[in-house]
C-alpha cells in the first residue's frame, strides 16, 4: 500500500501516548477501563475477521485483494493494535517489553532445530510436532 510518503518508524509508546491524548481531549478516560477496552477489541477483532469470512485460503500478501479491501484490513488491523496498546496501559503492562519476553520463552519452548538434527537425533523436532 503505497501512500505517497516516506517509511514512518513507529513505536508502541508513540502510538500509545497519541491514544492517551485522543481520549483525554474527549473525556473518554473514564470509558477507557480495562474490561471495556478488552471488548472493544474483540469486538474490533470481530471485525477483522469479517473480512476473511468466505474468502476460502488466501495468499500471503494478499496479491489478488483490491486495494480498498486492504486499506480497509489496515484499518482493522490497527483498531486492534489501538485497543491493544491502550487495554495494556490501562492495565499498567509495558507490552514492548512483555513481548520481547514472551519471544525469549517461546525460542525456550520452541528451540530451532540445528542443523545436525536434520540427519540425527530429532527429539527436538518431537517436541515441536506434539505442541502444535
Ligand atoms: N470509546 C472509544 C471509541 C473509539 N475509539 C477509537 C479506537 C479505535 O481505533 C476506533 C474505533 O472506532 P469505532 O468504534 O467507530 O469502530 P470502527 O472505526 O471500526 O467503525 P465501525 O465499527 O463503524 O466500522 O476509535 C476509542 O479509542 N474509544
Amino acid at each position: 500500500m503505497d501512500m505517497g510518503k516516506e517509511k514512518e518508524e513507529v513505536s508502541l509508546e508513540t502510538l500509545s501516548k497519541k491514544m492517551d491524548d485522543f481520549a483525554k481531549a474527549r473525556d473518554w478516560e473514564k470509558y477507557h477501563s480495562p474490561r471495556n477496552l478488552l471488548l472493544a477489541m474483540v469486538g474490533e477483532v470481530g471485525e477483522l475477521s469479517e473480512i476473511f469470512q468466505w474468502r476460502g485460503e488466501v495468499e500471503r500478501g494478499l496479491p489478488d485483494w483490491k486495494e480498498e479491501d486492504k486499506v480497509h484490513l489496515g484499518e482493522e488491523l490497527s483498531d486492534v493494535l489501538l485497543y491493544l496498546v491502550r487495554l495494556s496501559d490501562a492495565c499498567g503492562v509495558d507490552l514492548g517489553k512483555a513481548a520481547l519476553r514472551k519471544l525469549e520463552l517461546n525460542a525456550i519452548k520452541y528451540p530451532a532445530p540445528k542443523p545436525t538434527d536434520h540427519c540425527g537425533d530429532s527429539s527436538d523436532n518431537t517436541k515441536l510436532k506434539e505442541d502444535n
